[in-house]
């Protein structure tokens, strides 16, 4: 993890914000595609914006907040039951961060599983529902914002394809204050992500900063409680070609309160090849990745090799 002493403390930057509370909102419409401009002007300049989306309401915001502080209450043991045949999807806890995976969080069956790792007996219904309830809601989301992406990139045959070849990981996350003497502290370090798309939600608490084109870090205060960070990861950025990037972004924690986070990762399936369309592919623009198996970028992430790269994509894979 690098240092804390490296980092001053950051300004605020105001990412652009796309409205996608209309219920109107449908491919085909001119709303929609002038939010498409939107999305993929505000991709080009900042790899995310924050999505005002009203389809997760007050309520369900809340429920998920209050559910979230009952999971990381559990006892240390409880919460290492959460485990996942995948890497990283599972608990994790590592200094002042904690976090829970739930893998295909927009299935109900699923996340009836994570509660039955937890609560063996009778799982928890409440729980699972809010979990499940907003997975759900954050899938839609993410779905209109990947459907835009590749129409304005003229590669929108490939939707359906590109859509079944994802599923969903949940994870929520807890970040302890810094200790009293402590200015702050790093939750996460920089990275940019492995997956599709993340959508990220902070509770109250700020924390999230990412880096701007010019390798400078702000701080990020999404301006609604209503608002979900969304973000390209390495996996839309090798599928594109390189035409979006991936946005660095860390945890820096000042404020003495606990925070809390979720983040829903649109993530390649088991066995998908992640290929760049031939659209995208010309003389302006030639191949810039190999094409690649999510799990084998993974697995290159975690080693020494991989964790210290620059840019993990481009070791892993680049021409
Ligand atoms: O907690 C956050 O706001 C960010 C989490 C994050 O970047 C991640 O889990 O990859
Ligand atoms: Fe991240």
């Amino acid at each position: 993890m690098d240092s804390v002493s490296l980092h001053p403390l950051s300004d605020y930057i105001q990412l652009p914000v796309i409205d996608f509370s209309d219920q109107c909102l449908t491919p085909g419409t001119s709303k929609w595609d002038k939010v498409k401009t939107d999305v993929r002007k505000a991709l080009e300049d900042y790899g995310c914006f924050e999505a005002f989306f009203d389809k997760v309401s007050v309520e369900l915001d809340k429920s998920v907040f209050e559910a979230m502080e009952e999971l990381f209450d559990l006892p240390t043991q409880t919460k290492e039951r959460n485990v996942s045949s995948k890497p990283y999807h599972g608990y994790l806890s590592q200094d002042i961060y904690e976090s829970f995976g739930i893998d295909d969080a927009n299935l109900a069956e699923k996340v009836n599983e994570f509660t039955q790792q937890l609560w063996p007996d009778h799982g928890n219904k409440r729980i699972s529902e809010t979990m499940h309830g907003i997975s759900e809601k954050l899938a839609e989301l993410d779905v209109m914002v990947r459907r835009m992406i590749m129409e304005s990139f003229g590669i929108e045959k490939y939707i359906d394809e590109h859509l079944d070849s994802t599923n969903y990981l949940f994870r929520m996350m807890k970040y302890t204050p810094p200790r009293p003497h402590e200015e702050k502290k790093l939750g996460l370090p920089s990275h940019t992500d492995k997956n599709i798309m993340t959508i990220l939600h902070q509770y109250q608490v700020e924390g999230l900063e990412i880096q701007n084109k010019d390798k400078k870090w702000f701080k990020v205060k999404p301006s609604h409680q209503n608002s979900f960070i969304v973000m390209v990861g390495d996996s839309m950025c090798a599928f594109l070609n390189g035409r979006l990037a991936s946005t660095y972004h860390r945890v820096l924690v000042t404020a003495k309160k606990t925070r809390y986070s979720t983040a829903l990762f649109s993530t390649p399936k088991t066995g998908v090849i992640l290929d760049s369309p031939e659209e995208l592919i010309d003389e302006e623009h030639p191949r810039v990745f190999k094409p690649f198996e999510f799990n084998d970028y993974r697995d290159f992430y975690n080693t020494e090799a991989g964790f210290a790269a620059q840019s993990t994509l481009h070791a892993f894979c680049a021409l």
